[in-house]
């Protein structure tokens, strides 16, 4: 399916209904409210969900707090949520399927990257989460290089105590000035399985073009050896759940660079989209998308088009006042 370039061209579909999520103080848990109208698909997705905060919520030795920005290091009842699909890779341009196939940007998609970071240089970001595929976190670090508050993207190394460790940053100034990027698989694009590597042209000649439609497309109808959407909502979905949720609760602002399939699980998560409407969600690349978190619930802003649209700002108190912030800054 070719990417649109349009900003508005990302999503087809309309959401059915608000989700929701309530913070349980009491418990340190996160539950997310089933409203009576809620789709079957959403609560297959698992509607009421809970989990420990305190653990999720990434440390503080790793998570440098915001001084300069009440927003960003207490408890707000409103954050911000961006959601990215990686610029174009080099498979994307031979229009090869990618899958989880590790495949770096085209220049046109450092562009992308560029141009998505410019959209959202304003708005607040002090946590970054990526896929651990490298046309994600391309993407991640050429769209934070854009912020106007030039604090430095640092991806966080916990895979052994020994890359933890010797990753450490010793100086608490610094660690201000610094933005901690998790990457994480459950966020990969949805393994493609015998069709990493084919032709999309080819294999709709080859099987018939509803056939791979299907397979691209459908909920639960995985391709040849490979994940469904549904498949993929498993882990995705969960991992946000788990780690990026308790992250919004406590306030923080959040940035997610990941894929096609991982985002659109996601976001049929966040809009409670059937899985009849998720067919026709398409997400272009290199376009940031909006949410706000508040008051325990998403709301979907779409795509700020531009550094200078004022209403993008105004959408939450904290992130205008983040926006005057930076206008008032020296930069
Ligand atoms: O993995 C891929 O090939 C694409 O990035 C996403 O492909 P799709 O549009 O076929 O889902």
């Amino acid at each position: 399916m070719a990417a649109s370039t349009s900003q508005h061209a990302l999503i087809s579909i309309k959401p059915r209904c608000a989700s929701s999520f309530g913070y349980d103080k009491k418990a340190g848990n996160v539950r997310f409210v089933s409203s009576t109208n809620c789709c079957p698909t959403s609560r297959k997705l698992g509607l009421v969900y809970a989990s420990n905060s305190q653990s999720s919520v990434i440390e503080p030795t790793q998570l440098p707090s915001n001084p300069e920005s009440g927003s960003t290091s207490k408890k707000s009842s409103e954050s911000a949520l961006i959601l990215i699909r990686h610029g174009e890779s080099l498979w994307n341009e031979k229009n090869l399927f990618t899958g989880c196939v590790d495949v770096p940007l085209t220049p046109k998609g450092v562009n992308e990257a560029i141009e998505a970071g410019k959209r959202i240089c304003n708005i607040p970001v002090d946590v970054i989460y990526t896929s651990s595929l490298i046309r994600a976190q391309m993407t991640a670090m050429l769209a934070m290089m854009q912020h106007r508050r030039k604090k430095v993207p640092i991806i966080v190394h916990n895979e052994s105590e020994r890359a933890h460790q010797w990753s450490q940053v010793y100086s608490e100034e610094t660690k201000k000035q610094s933005i901690p990027v998790i990457t994480a698989w459950q966020l990969n694009e949805r393994m493609y399985g015998e069709l990493q590597g084919l032709n999309k042209q080819e294999t709709a000649d080859l099987f018939g073009k509803d056939q791979v439609h299907e397979w691209r497309r459908s909920y639960d109808i995985p391709p040849p050896n490979g994940e469904s959407l549904e498949m993929c909502a498993e882990r995705a979905v969960s991992y946000f759940k788990d780690q990026i949720i308790p992250q919004l609760v406590a306030g923080k602002h959040v940035m997610i660079a990941a894929h096609g399939n991982s985002l659109r699980s996601i976001i049929m998560h966040l809009d409670k989209l059937t899985s009849q409407e998720v067919i026709s969600l398409e997400l272009s690349t290199g376009i940031p998308m909006l949410y706000i978190f508040k008051e325990g619930k998403f709301i979907r802003r779409g795509s700020p088009a531009g550094p200078s649209e004022a209403g993008v700002y105004a959408y939450t108190k904290n992130l205008a006042k983040y926006r005057q912030k930076l206008d008032g800054m020296v930069q």
